[in-house]
């Protein structure tokens, strides 16, 4: 058991706080070197660019849905990493916000030359105080995110009063009166409340979902899925799900076929006066739609690259490292939500061309 490798699966709806949790692991003084997998929702690989100074060890799972490359990438994946046993300490998942934990958390237990070597060591879910409770009445991925954690960030406490945490608090006690809360802003929380806790717990998950270890992950859902999955895809411009469960034991496996990402490429630089009040004036009329928005922009005159974030209305953006030399400067903008009109905001957005 000692000498099998630790896995932490970081799991968290969209724009919770995952990579601001994943960067403050990573760039913390604690002498470990951790392996990163990423899996993306969208067709632009923004998340992994997201990750800091860990560019070698960060792989990335791209086409969305978890739940169908569980199979392919993420064994194939782990293991690449076993055969370089000794050059890291641990294992970091961090999965989309759309992702179920359930699959994730399975293969640790299904597959045997992963058993072999890795040991799920926690499901650490990192919750947004502010939207939570609305997303659990309308997003089930965010119940289930919730129901398999073993601790539970409650971040982004600064955007709501006492009153409000303590209605959100006794929600997640409602879907799970097991894990570890901790309140936080901005993820910021001691390393060892979530690294190395030896928290997963199988009987607990069994009783939630009895058919945990069976293996079989029967689902049906549009799109989304890994090159390998078998499963119909008619919209291959988007990736939407149809809302079916998958038949998984006790617990169900929704997707949302409503909920769709586009991602636009802008091959140079943008003027921030230009994009700046386009963003904002669509985080005012369109917020309400947009789960989560997120780029990597080049700014003209600007040695450093953009990064813009939003979740809803709320926005978000610094100027983070310098573009590298040989370094294509290009400007990308990943819209995840409801009710997209892409050509609208492709046309905003290229108009905000520099
Ligand atoms: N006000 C506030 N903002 C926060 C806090 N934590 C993170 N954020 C911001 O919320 C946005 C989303 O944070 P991320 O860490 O990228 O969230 P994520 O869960 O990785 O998002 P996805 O990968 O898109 O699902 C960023 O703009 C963060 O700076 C917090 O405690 N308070």
């Amino acid at each position: 058991m000692s000498d099998k490798i630790p896995v932490t699966v970081l799991t968290g709806y969209l724009g919770a706080g995952k990579t601001t949790l994943l960067n403050r692991i990573l760039s913390e003084e604690h002498g470990k070197r951790y392996a990163v997998i990423v899996n993306e929702f969208g067709e632009i690989g923004i998340d992994n660019e997201l990750v800091v100074g860990a560019d070698e060890e960060v792989f990335e799972m791209n086409n969305g849905c978890i739940c169908c490359t569980v199979r392919g990438d993420l064994i194939r994946i782990i293991e690449g990493l076993m055969k370089r046993k000794g050059k890291f300490d641990a294992i970091i998942v961090e999965t989309t916000g759309l992702a179920d934990p359930a699959p994730v958390a399975q293969t640790f237990f299904v597959d045997e030359e992963v058993q072999d070597n890795a040991r799920l060591d926690a499901v650490v879910t990192v919750a947004d105080a502010k939207w939570l409770t609305e997303r659990l009445k309308d997003a089930p991925e965010a119940k289930n995110q919730i129901a398999f954690a073993d601790v539970i960030l409650l971040n982004k406490t600064d955007l709501v009063n006492e009153a409000e945490l303590e209605e959100v608090e006794a929600r997640i006690r409602g879907l799970n009166p097991y894990a570890r809360i901790i309140r936080t802003v901005k993820s910021q929380v001691p390393l060892n409340e979530v690294l190395d806790r030896g928290a997963f717990d199988l009987d607990r998950i069994l009783q939630i979902e009895p058919a945990f270890l069976e293996g079989e992950h029967h689902h049906e859902h549009g799109e989304a899925c890994g090159p390998d999955c078998g499963h119909d895809h008619h919209d291959h411009d988007h990736h939407g799900h149809d809302h079916h469960d998958h038949g998984h034991g006790g617990l169900k496996h929704y997707h949302d076929e409503f909920i769709k990402s586009v991602a636009f490429t802008i091959p140079g630089d943008v003027d921030p006066n230009k994009f700046m009040p386009w963003v904002q004036e669509l985080a005012q009329r369109e917020g309400q739609n947009f789960l989560r928005w997120k780029g990597i922009l080049s700014f003209k005159n600007e040695p450093r690259r953009f990064v813009f974030q939003g979740v809803h209305m709320i926005l978000d953006g610094d100027l983070q490292r310098e573009w590298k030399p040989g370094e294509t400067r290009q400007s990308k903008l990943v819209f995840i939500g409801k009710e997209l009109d892409e050509e609208m905001l492709r046309e905003g957005f290229e108009a905000c061309a520099a």
